[in-house]
Protein backbone atom coordinates (compact mmCIF):
# COMPACT_ATOMS: atom_id res chain seq x y z
CA UNK A 1 0.00 0.00 0.00
CA UNK A 2 1.05 3.19 -0.93
CA UNK A 3 1.46 5.90 2.01
CA UNK A 4 -1.74 8.29 1.73
CA UNK A 5 0.06 11.65 1.94
CA UNK A 6 3.06 10.75 -0.57
CA UNK A 7 5.90 13.26 0.18
CA UNK A 8 5.94 15.91 -2.59
CA UNK A 9 9.53 17.62 -3.55
CA UNK A 10 8.73 20.18 -1.16
CA UNK A 11 8.02 17.86 1.56
CA UNK A 12 4.56 18.52 1.76
CA UNK A 13 1.87 15.66 1.75
CA UNK A 14 -0.82 16.91 -0.81
CA UNK A 15 -3.98 14.64 -1.88
CA UNK A 16 -3.18 14.15 -5.58
CA UNK A 17 -6.64 13.90 -6.41
CA UNK A 18 -7.23 15.26 -9.70
CA UNK A 19 -9.98 18.23 -10.40
CA UNK A 20 -12.48 16.90 -12.62
CA UNK A 21 -15.60 19.09 -10.22
CA UNK A 22 -16.98 20.94 -13.52
CA UNK A 23 -15.91 17.89 -16.21
CA UNK A 24 -19.75 17.05 -16.64
CA UNK A 25 -22.38 19.21 -18.01
CA UNK A 26 -24.60 20.67 -14.79
CA UNK A 27 -28.15 22.11 -16.11
CA UNK A 28 -27.10 24.75 -13.55
CA UNK A 29 -24.07 25.89 -12.57
CA UNK A 30 -24.04 26.53 -8.32
CA UNK A 31 -21.74 29.28 -7.15
CA UNK A 32 -18.29 28.29 -5.95
CA UNK A 33 -17.75 27.45 -2.34
CA UNK A 34 -14.71 25.91 -0.64
CA UNK A 35 -16.53 22.81 0.44
CA UNK A 36 -15.77 19.22 1.06
CA UNK A 37 -16.02 18.91 -2.54
CA UNK A 38 -13.30 21.76 -3.38
CA UNK A 39 -10.80 20.73 -0.75
CA UNK A 40 -10.42 17.01 -2.03
CA UNK A 41 -9.49 18.82 -5.25
CA UNK A 42 -7.75 21.65 -3.75
CA UNK A 43 -4.12 21.32 -4.15
CA UNK A 44 -4.75 20.38 -8.35
CA UNK A 45 -7.10 22.69 -8.60
CA UNK A 46 -5.09 25.92 -7.84
CA UNK A 47 -2.05 24.61 -9.55
CA UNK A 48 -3.37 24.06 -12.81
CA UNK A 49 -5.63 27.04 -12.45
CA UNK A 50 -3.08 29.73 -11.10
CA UNK A 51 -0.34 30.44 -13.10
CA UNK A 52 2.73 31.20 -10.93
CA UNK A 53 0.98 29.81 -7.46
CA UNK A 54 3.78 27.43 -7.34
CA UNK A 55 6.72 29.99 -7.28
CA UNK A 56 4.33 32.68 -5.64
CA UNK A 57 4.08 30.17 -2.41
CA UNK A 58 7.67 28.94 -1.98
CA UNK A 59 9.08 32.82 -2.67
CA UNK A 60 6.05 34.23 0.29
CA UNK A 61 8.49 32.03 2.35
CA UNK A 62 11.74 33.66 1.86
CA UNK A 63 9.88 36.83 1.65
CA UNK A 64 8.79 36.49 5.03
CA UNK A 65 12.33 35.64 6.75
CA UNK A 66 13.46 39.34 5.34
CA UNK A 67 10.28 40.73 7.25
CA UNK A 68 9.48 38.58 10.36
CA UNK A 69 10.65 40.56 13.14
CA UNK A 70 11.37 38.84 16.80
CA UNK A 71 8.63 38.13 19.11
CA UNK A 72 5.74 39.01 16.64
CA UNK A 73 2.52 36.67 14.81
CA UNK A 74 2.83 35.43 11.06
CA UNK A 75 -0.95 35.37 9.65
CA UNK A 76 -1.45 33.52 6.98
CA UNK A 77 -5.43 34.59 5.64
CA UNK A 78 -7.77 32.42 4.27
CA UNK A 79 -5.21 29.79 4.32
CA UNK A 80 -6.69 27.11 2.91
CA UNK A 81 -4.84 23.44 3.42
CA UNK A 82 -2.26 25.29 4.59
CA UNK A 83 0.37 26.19 1.86
CA UNK A 84 1.61 28.99 2.63
CA UNK A 85 1.98 28.86 6.63
CA UNK A 86 3.79 25.31 5.30
CA UNK A 87 6.29 27.74 2.99
CA UNK A 88 6.53 30.29 5.90
CA UNK A 89 7.32 27.67 8.10
CA UNK A 90 10.01 25.88 6.33
CA UNK A 91 11.99 29.75 5.52
CA UNK A 92 11.22 31.66 9.00
CA UNK A 93 13.85 30.86 11.79
CA UNK A 94 13.50 34.30 13.54
CA UNK A 95 13.47 33.98 17.68
CA UNK A 96 9.80 33.73 19.39
CA UNK A 97 7.55 34.23 16.08
CA UNK A 98 4.04 32.10 15.79
CA UNK A 99 2.08 31.45 13.02
CA UNK A 100 -1.25 31.76 12.97
CA UNK A 101 -3.70 30.55 9.85
CA UNK A 102 -6.94 31.27 9.48
CA UNK A 103 -9.80 30.40 7.45
CA UNK A 104 -13.63 29.95 7.47
CA UNK A 105 -14.14 26.87 6.00
CA UNK A 106 -14.71 23.88 8.17
CA UNK A 107 -13.45 21.30 5.12
CA UNK A 108 -10.13 23.18 4.23
CA UNK A 109 -9.53 24.09 8.46
CA UNK A 110 -9.56 20.19 9.10
CA UNK A 111 -7.40 18.98 5.90
CA UNK A 112 -5.02 22.04 7.15
CA UNK A 113 -4.32 20.87 10.32
CA UNK A 114 -3.67 16.78 9.13
CA UNK A 115 -0.89 18.70 6.62
CA UNK A 116 0.42 20.76 9.60
CA UNK A 117 0.36 17.94 11.86
CA UNK A 118 2.06 15.69 9.40
CA UNK A 119 5.05 18.99 8.76
CA UNK A 120 5.09 18.69 12.65
CA UNK A 121 5.95 15.18 12.48
CA UNK A 122 8.43 15.80 9.51
CA UNK A 123 10.37 18.48 10.79
CA UNK A 124 12.10 19.86 14.19
CA UNK A 125 12.81 23.21 15.08
CA UNK A 126 9.72 24.71 13.35
CA UNK A 127 7.32 28.30 14.29
CA UNK A 128 4.45 26.96 16.52
CA UNK A 129 1.22 27.36 14.67
CA UNK A 130 -2.40 27.43 15.38
CA UNK A 131 -5.06 27.12 12.82
CA UNK A 132 -8.51 29.02 13.49
CA UNK A 133 -11.79 28.49 11.81
CA UNK A 134 -13.04 31.74 11.51
CA UNK A 135 -14.00 35.06 9.47
CA UNK A 136 -10.77 37.16 8.80
CA UNK A 137 -13.28 39.95 9.18
CA UNK A 138 -13.82 39.76 12.42
CA UNK A 139 -10.16 38.58 13.99
CA UNK A 140 -8.17 40.78 16.62
CA UNK A 141 -4.61 40.62 15.66
CA UNK A 142 -2.07 40.42 17.45
CA UNK A 143 1.56 42.33 16.64
CA UNK A 144 2.26 41.31 13.47
CA UNK A 145 5.55 41.47 11.01
CA UNK A 146 4.19 39.57 8.19
CA UNK A 147 0.54 39.31 6.88
CA UNK A 148 0.12 37.21 4.00
CA UNK A 149 -3.44 37.42 2.08
CA UNK A 150 -2.60 34.73 -1.15
CA UNK A 151 -5.71 34.99 -3.49
CA UNK A 152 -7.98 35.82 -0.45
CA UNK A 153 -8.88 39.31 -0.71
CA UNK A 154 -10.51 38.60 -4.16
CA UNK A 155 -13.52 36.24 -2.39
CA UNK A 156 -13.88 39.10 0.19
CA UNK A 157 -16.47 41.70 -0.07
CA UNK A 158 -15.61 44.56 -2.37
CA UNK A 159 -17.40 47.07 0.39
CA UNK A 160 -15.33 45.75 3.29
CA UNK A 161 -11.59 45.32 1.64
CA UNK A 162 -10.72 48.69 2.77
CA UNK A 163 -11.50 48.21 6.54
CA UNK A 164 -9.87 44.89 6.50
CA UNK A 165 -6.44 46.51 5.23
CA UNK A 166 -6.72 49.11 7.28
CA UNK A 167 -6.99 46.42 10.41
CA UNK A 168 -4.39 44.42 8.93
CA UNK A 169 -2.07 47.99 8.51
CA UNK A 170 -2.70 48.82 12.26
CA UNK A 171 -1.67 45.48 13.18
CA UNK A 172 2.08 45.06 10.91
CA UNK A 173 4.82 46.57 13.43
CA UNK A 174 7.77 48.12 11.67
CA UNK A 175 9.93 46.27 9.33
CA UNK A 176 7.13 43.84 8.62
CA UNK A 177 4.87 43.69 5.48
CA UNK A 178 1.58 42.55 4.08
CA UNK A 179 2.19 39.78 1.11
CA UNK A 180 -1.22 40.29 -1.47
CA UNK A 181 -1.90 37.87 -3.79
CA UNK A 182 -4.50 38.51 -6.06
CA UNK A 183 -6.25 37.97 -9.96
CA UNK A 184 -6.32 41.28 -11.24
CA UNK A 185 -8.58 43.07 -13.66
CA UNK A 186 -7.04 45.33 -16.76
CA UNK A 187 -8.78 48.66 -16.92
CA UNK A 188 -7.40 48.56 -20.72
CA UNK A 189 -10.03 46.66 -22.42
CA UNK A 190 -7.60 44.94 -24.81
CA UNK A 191 -4.89 43.83 -22.13
CA UNK A 192 -7.68 42.66 -20.26
CA UNK A 193 -9.43 40.53 -23.44
CA UNK A 194 -5.56 39.30 -24.03
CA UNK A 195 -4.55 38.16 -21.00
CA UNK A 196 -7.48 36.31 -19.91
CA UNK A 197 -7.46 34.68 -22.92
CA UNK A 198 -3.97 33.72 -21.90
CA UNK A 199 -5.16 32.39 -18.73
CA UNK A 200 -7.33 30.22 -20.65
CA UNK A 201 -4.66 28.84 -22.94
CA UNK A 202 -3.01 28.20 -19.87
CA UNK A 203 -5.80 26.32 -18.38
CA UNK A 204 -6.33 23.94 -21.21
CA UNK A 205 -2.57 22.81 -21.11
CA UNK A 206 -3.12 21.65 -18.08
CA UNK A 207 -5.96 19.45 -18.94
CA UNK A 208 -9.21 21.37 -18.41
CA UNK A 209 -11.78 21.22 -21.27
CA UNK A 210 -13.69 24.45 -22.36
CA UNK A 211 -17.02 22.61 -20.46
CA UNK A 212 -14.51 22.54 -17.32
CA UNK A 213 -13.05 26.26 -17.61
CA UNK A 214 -17.20 28.09 -18.60
CA UNK A 215 -18.80 25.87 -16.16
CA UNK A 216 -15.32 27.32 -13.29
CA UNK A 217 -15.44 30.81 -14.89
CA UNK A 218 -19.66 30.88 -13.98
CA UNK A 219 -19.14 29.19 -10.49
CA UNK A 220 -16.73 31.94 -9.35
CA UNK A 221 -18.59 35.02 -11.34
CA UNK A 222 -20.33 35.78 -8.17
CA UNK A 223 -17.96 35.00 -5.39
CA UNK A 224 -14.65 36.23 -6.79
CA UNK A 225 -14.63 40.23 -7.49
CA UNK A 226 -10.89 41.03 -8.80
CA UNK A 227 -9.61 44.15 -8.93
CA UNK A 228 -7.03 46.32 -10.93
CA UNK A 229 -3.58 46.95 -10.04
CA UNK A 230 -4.13 50.44 -9.29
CA UNK A 231 -7.49 49.80 -7.52
CA UNK A 232 -5.12 47.25 -5.06
CA UNK A 233 -2.24 49.85 -4.88
CA UNK A 234 -4.63 52.86 -4.38
CA UNK A 235 -6.33 50.80 -1.79
CA UNK A 236 -3.59 49.95 0.46
CA UNK A 237 -2.50 53.53 0.32
CA UNK A 238 -5.80 54.42 1.40
CA UNK A 239 -5.62 51.59 4.04
CA UNK A 240 -2.54 53.74 5.49
CA UNK A 241 0.35 51.95 3.52
CA UNK A 242 3.98 53.64 2.50
CA UNK A 243 4.63 51.86 0.00
CA UNK A 244 3.67 48.83 -2.70
CA UNK A 245 5.80 46.99 -4.55
CA UNK A 246 4.54 44.48 -6.89
CA UNK A 247 7.27 41.47 -7.09
CA UNK A 248 5.38 38.52 -8.84
CA UNK A 249 3.05 39.15 -11.93
CA UNK A 250 2.34 35.55 -14.11
CA UNK A 251 -0.28 36.70 -17.24
CA UNK A 252 -3.38 38.02 -14.49
CA UNK A 253 -2.22 36.75 -11.34
CA UNK A 254 0.30 39.10 -9.43
CA UNK A 255 1.60 39.35 -5.91
CA UNK A 256 2.23 42.72 -3.89
CA UNK A 257 4.84 43.77 -0.79
CA UNK A 258 3.09 46.72 1.05
CA UNK A 259 5.32 48.44 3.34
CA UNK A 260 3.56 49.78 6.96
N1 LIG B 1 -14.00 35.95 5.34
C1 LIG B 1 -13.13 34.92 5.28
N2 LIG B 1 -12.48 34.54 6.40
C2 LIG B 1 -11.61 33.49 6.37
N3 LIG B 1 -11.32 32.80 5.24
C3 LIG B 1 -11.96 33.16 4.11
C4 LIG B 1 -12.87 34.24 4.07
N4 LIG B 1 -13.35 34.35 2.79
C5 LIG B 1 -12.74 33.39 2.06
N5 LIG B 1 -11.90 32.67 2.85
C6 LIG B 1 -11.02 31.55 2.46
O1 LIG B 1 -10.03 32.04 1.59
C7 LIG B 1 -9.52 30.96 0.83
C8 LIG B 1 -9.25 31.43 -0.59
S1 LIG B 1 -8.15 30.38 -1.49
C9 LIG B 1 -6.62 30.80 -0.69
C10 LIG B 1 -5.45 29.99 -1.12
C11 LIG B 1 -4.40 29.85 -0.04
N6 LIG B 1 -4.08 31.12 0.63
C12 LIG B 1 -3.14 29.25 -0.63
O2 LIG B 1 -2.19 30.00 -0.88
O3 LIG B 1 -3.14 28.02 -0.87
C13 LIG B 1 -7.99 31.17 -3.02
C14 LIG B 1 -8.46 30.46 -4.20
O4 LIG B 1 -8.99 29.34 -4.07
O5 LIG B 1 -8.37 31.04 -5.35
C15 LIG B 1 -10.51 29.82 0.92
O6 LIG B 1 -9.98 28.72 1.63
C16 LIG B 1 -11.70 30.44 1.67
O7 LIG B 1 -12.38 29.52 2.52
O1 LIG C 1 -9.89 29.14 -11.82
C1 LIG C 1 -9.83 30.34 -12.03
O2 LIG C 1 -10.18 30.80 -13.12
C2 LIG C 1 -9.32 31.29 -11.06
O3 LIG C 1 -9.40 32.42 -11.34
C3 LIG C 1 -8.64 30.92 -9.79
C4 LIG C 1 -9.31 30.07 -8.79
C5 LIG C 1 -8.57 29.00 -8.29
C6 LIG C 1 -9.11 28.18 -7.33
C7 LIG C 1 -10.38 28.44 -6.83
C8 LIG C 1 -11.11 29.53 -7.31
C9 LIG C 1 -10.55 30.35 -8.27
Amino acid sequence: MPPRFPATRLDRPVSKEPDRLFAQPLSQVPDFAFNEDVVRVFPDMIKRSVPGYPTIVENLGVLAAQFAQPNTTLYDLGSSLGAVTQALRRHVRTEGCQVIAIDNSQAMVERCREYLNAQNSMFQELLPVTVIEGDILALDFEPASVIALNFTLQFIPPAQRLELLTRIHQALVPGGALILSEKLRFEDDQQHDLLTDLHIAFKRANGYSDLEIAQKRSAIENVMKPDSLEENRDRLLAAGFSKVVPWFQCLNFASMIALP
